[in-house]
């Protein structure tokens, strides 16, 4: 039996571009904490999840009790993560539990493998497909980070408006080869984004195409632009605030609604099932509680007859493999995933086995999740963590320097 002996948690902050959505701005680094679990036997497995301090504080409670966990007990890990936590309700939040037990479920899934000498993807049951379709992720953005000197303007240039966005699909697709995309909406009024949409449609006719304005519609404008894009929208991610808004829309449009927000739990399924809110979930499996309850949510969402995509966060190489094993050992997951993964220009994992080919990523061969730490980068990101004084995302204070009037834009059109 082998099981936890010690378990490390780095935080880390990696260079990130300006990308504009509702609530302001991305800062200059994006955070992550990197699990590192070592087992009796000298294995190590490896997690990746958010790093704020309050969510570091919750990680390192957890990371205290683990030592002495058989590494194939996953019910014992979720045992462990519900004791530790201060039992708290969920009303329109993701569950703490499955928040905080996901990088350590993807260590022991990594322990797991490399003890078998197996992918992650064999033990959630098998590849059902062998590269990982993903979708050309398209941000408006500016130039480069305002007042920073060697970061402006970085290598993609601004967007601001539908020709910015060509630009920036064009040299994505080309560099990729993604065969769907996805417009980050909710920054700019709906008429100039459905523009946007309507010139990625003419320019692309094969590509699969969606919109995600982050609730930034009223109920209104999102059936009056719902109507603008029939045809043209493979489906429209969270266009309105709450699982009743959502449903309103829902009635007035033959779109699938999809969702990474009114639906974040899986409290939240029962009554978006019954109000027929969303036809489309979007899993994330840093707060669906890891690998093996995201395919529970999978088989959730199958059985009501509800469509499976991906959701993703800015994230580094061992949160992509995790992404590649998940969704190329879930058969419902048909839709292209969603990553950031191009707009990042550091990383915590030895380069060469993820790859985008054709907008797809080969499922890594390698035991466990088949990626590998590269030490002196994981170092390096760890003092760029300490320097860069970010101890939580907070895209609108960090518009606020630039616009002090900014507000978020939810509902606001
Ligand atoms: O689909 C989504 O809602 C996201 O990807 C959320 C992210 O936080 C995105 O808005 C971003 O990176 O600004
Ligand atoms: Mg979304």
């Amino acid at each position: 039996m082998s099981t936890v002996a010690r378990i490390e948690l780095t935080p880390v902050a990696f260079a990130d571009p300006p990308l504009l959505n509702v609530s302001g701005v991305h800062e200059p680094f994006a955070l992550r904490t990197i699990v590192q679990m070592w087992t009796d036997d000298g294995l190590v497995g490896l997690g990746e999840t958010y790093a704020s301090d309050d969510h570091l504080a919750r990680l390192q409670a957890v990371a205290d009790v683990l030592p002495g966990l058989d590494v194939f007990d996953l019910n014992g890990l979720r045992r462990r993560v519900s004791t530790v936590l201060a039992p708290g309700g969920i009303p329109n939040h993701q569950d703490p539990v499955d928040v905080v037990m996901s990088p350590f479920e993807v260590a022991l899934l990594d322990a797991q493998g490399k003890q078998l000498g197996r992918p992650v993807v064999d033990l959630l049951g098998g590849a059902v497909r062998d590269e990982v379709s993903f979708s050309a992720y398209l941000f408006y953005k500016w130039a480069g980070h305002p007042g920073r000197p060697g970061q402006e303007p970085d290598s993609w240039a601004e967007a601001l408006d539908p020709d910015g966005i060509m630009r920036q699909a064009r040299t994505m697709i080309e560099q990729y080869g993604f065969t769907a995309i996805k417009l980050k909406g909710g920054v700019f009024p709906p008429e100039q984004e459905a523009e946007a949409v309507r010139a990625l449609a003419a320019a692309f006719p094969e590509h699969k195409l969606r919109i995600d304005p982050n609730c930034a519609w009223t109920v209104d404008t999102s059936i009056r632009l719902a109507r603008e894009l029939s045809g043209i929208l493979e489906y429209l991610e969270d266009p309105t605030p709450g699982i009743d808004g959502m449903a309103e829309v829902a009635q007035h449009t033959e779109i699938p609604l999809a969702t990474n927000m009114c639906v974040v739990a899986f409290a939240h399924l029962k009554p978006a099932v019954l109000a027929d809110a969303v036809q489309v979930v979007l899993s994330d499996h840093h707060y669906w509680g890891g690998l093996r309850r995201s395919q529970l949510l999978g088989g959730i969402c199958g059985m009501f007859g509800l469509g499976l995509s991906m959701h993703s966060n800015s994230h580094l190489g061992i949160s992509l493999a995790a992404m590649t094993h998940l969704a190329a050992a879930t058969p419902n997951l048909t839709y292209a995933c969603d990553t950031h993964y191009p707009w990042k220009t550091e990383d915590v994992i030895k380069p060469g086995v993820l790859s985008f080919e054709s907008g797809s990523v080969r499922v890594p061969s390698g035991p466990g999740l088949g990626v590998e730490l590269d030490d002196d980068a994981l170092g390096e990101l760890h003092e760029q963590y300490l320097r860069c004084g970010i101890r939580k995302r907070d895209d609108t204070t960090y518009m606020r320097t630039f616009h002090p009037a900014f507000t978020p834009n939810t509902a606001r059109w």
